[in-house]
């Protein structure tokens, strides 16, 4: 057992009454959810899935952010978070609300560590039981959506989070890639998991395409560019758009801020927001 004993009690606590009855019930309120995976670490995983979030808050959508990134949950970071606290009531956990409307709620593993520089250093079946726990065991209420930040790569804890999820109508996946990372085989094994898995692939997004100059607002294309499009023609998957890098949004999401809010006529903006109107639109149409 590390660090997760401080806030949540003990691990035994974890596997007791606190498990809802009725698997369904916390999420049966959620109209829609939709998984941001990535085939690799530090391709901007947690920035996509933040920035959708902030980006439908914007567009007067109730969310939730469910944070199963266990080795490296920075979503509590990026919403400024860090130091709050989950409670628990009579059916599960109740997330934490990241903004005074209570229109973002988050539900992170980075609640429950003792120290949030812990690291969770479990082995496998311990993981995917935490993370059916977490699956069902937030009370988020009413949402629009519920977006799921998962760990990179594909693994069993994966594997728990589609089929935790399966029967609660998840919509699909949308694969975060950067333009080196393409080439790597990564994402292609991302798109053979969502096959295998059943699960529908709403696209591919490239991120730190091209670099935004805070200057003058161009953007540079210091790697290649445009292999996140081909790759979606290639495999006949939707492509949802590319996102440059831009240093306003990293030192938002370093201090926590609201980067929709603070630059709503950056091309960044306008970038995360035509990718969250095609997830908003691939959502609504269910399989
Ligand atoms: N488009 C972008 N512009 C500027 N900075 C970015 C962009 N995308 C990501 N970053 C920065 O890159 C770093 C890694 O991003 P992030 O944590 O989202 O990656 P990740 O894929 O979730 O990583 P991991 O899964 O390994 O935790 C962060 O510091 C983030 O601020
Ligand atoms: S893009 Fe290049 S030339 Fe334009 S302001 Fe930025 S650094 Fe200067």
């Amino acid at each position: 057992m590390n660090g997760v004993a401080g806030r949540a009690g003990s691990e035994d606590k974890w596997n007791s009454s606190m498990a809802s009855e009725e698997g369904k019930g916390n999420l049966a309120l959620v109209q829609h959810i939709v998984l941001v995976l990535s085939g690799k670490g530090g391709v901007g995983k947690s920035t996509i899935t933040t920035e959708l979030a902030l980006a439908l808050r914007h567009a007067g959508k109730k969310v939730g952010i469910l944070d199963v990134d266990l080795c490296g949950p920075s979503i509590p970071h990026m919403l400024n978070v860090r130091s709050k606290h989950v409670h628990q009531c009579d059916a599960g956990w109740v997330p934490v609300y990241a903004n005074p409307e209570q229109t973002i709620a988050v539900m992170s593993i980075g609640f429950l560590l003792e120290n949030p520089d812990d690291a969770v250093v479990w082995r496998g079946p311990k993981k995917t039981a935490l993370i059916k726990q977490f699956v069902s065991d937030v009370a988020w209420g009413k949402l629009d959506y519920l977006i799921v930040d998962t760990p990179p790569g594909t693994s069993d804890e994966h594997l728990a989070v589609v089929e935790s999820l399966r029967g609660h109508g998840v919509e699909g996946a949308v694969l975060v890639t950067t333009p080196q990372a393409v080439s790597t085989g990564d994402v292609r094994r991302e798109i053979t998991f969502c096959k295998k898995t059943g699960l529908r692939i709403l696209g591919i997004v490239e991120n730190m395409s091209g670099f935004a100059c805070p200057h003058c607002s161009e953007c540079t294309n210091i790697f290649s560019k445009g292999g996140g499009e081909e790759l979606a023609k290639q495999t006949g998957v939707p492509f949802l758009g590319c996102v440059p890098l831009d240093p306003q949004l990293s030192s938002s999401l370093e201090e926590g801020g609201d980067f929709i809010q603070a630059f709503p006529l950056s091309a960044t903006f306008s970038a995360i927001n035509e990718i969250v109107q095609k997830v908003m639109s691939g959502a609504a149409v269910r399989q």
